[in-house]
């Protein structure tokens, strides 16, 4: 099982690396490596496994976080209305996105991060994402609120991006143009 030794901290060269295509269909070893980051997300979320383990919580992870520079990521999260998005993706794509932006009143956090950095992070209020599932078949999705954020900070490990490289470094609350706090 993935816990924090496995997580690579900022610093580490291949959170700043663009990580390469997977080769579709997936072979079994990047089956198991994806299966095992939702695992992860699923265990940082249960009070028990977490505290046994000390696992910090998180609602998603992208492979180069645990030093594997593959296009892969997991996402396991509730969105406003309850509903359970659960995603294990190779090869994500944001292929449309409105206009609108928006951007999570506390911030964010990233599990390859350990200090706070405050800040407005803008992102796309609604993202439609391609990629592949866990079998290798090709999905659509079209997302909004909380699952649409937590899905362009996944991607953007996958580029080499950190969260904090969109908070405006003069004034992180700075408002930003046509961007609105969710909730
Ligand atoms: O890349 C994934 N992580 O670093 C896991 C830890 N961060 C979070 O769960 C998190 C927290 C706040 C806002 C967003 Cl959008 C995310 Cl994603
Ligand atoms: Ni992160």
């Amino acid at each position: 099982m993935i816990t924090m030794k496995d997580i690579i901290r900022d610093g580490h060269p291949t959170l700043r690396k663009v990580a390469e295509e997977v080769t579709i269909p997936p072979t079994e070893e990047d089956r198991a490596v994806l299966k095992s980051m939702l695992e992860f997300i699923i265990n940082s979320q249960d009070e028990e496994i977490a505290k046994k383990y000390d696992l910090r919580p998180g609602i998603g992870l992208a492979a180069p976080q645990i030093n594997i520079s593959k296009r892969m990521i997991a996402l396991h999260l509730e969105d406003e209305k309850g509903k359970l998005h659960s995603y294990t993706l190779f090869n994500p794509k944001i292929v449309s996105h409105s206009v609108e932006k928006t951007y999570l009143p506390n911030g964010e956090g990233c599990l390859s991060v350990d200090e706070v950095i405050p800040g407005i992070v803008p992102r796309y209020a609604r993202v439609t994402v391609k990629a592949f599932d866990i079998d290798g078949n090709e999905l659509k999705l079209r997302l909004k609120g909380l699952p649409s954020i937590a899905m362009q900070h996944e991607i953007d490990h996958l580029n080499g991006i950190m969260f904090y490289d969109h908070i405006n470094k003069d004034d992180p609350f700075k408002p930003v143009e046509n961007a609105f706090p969710l909730e």
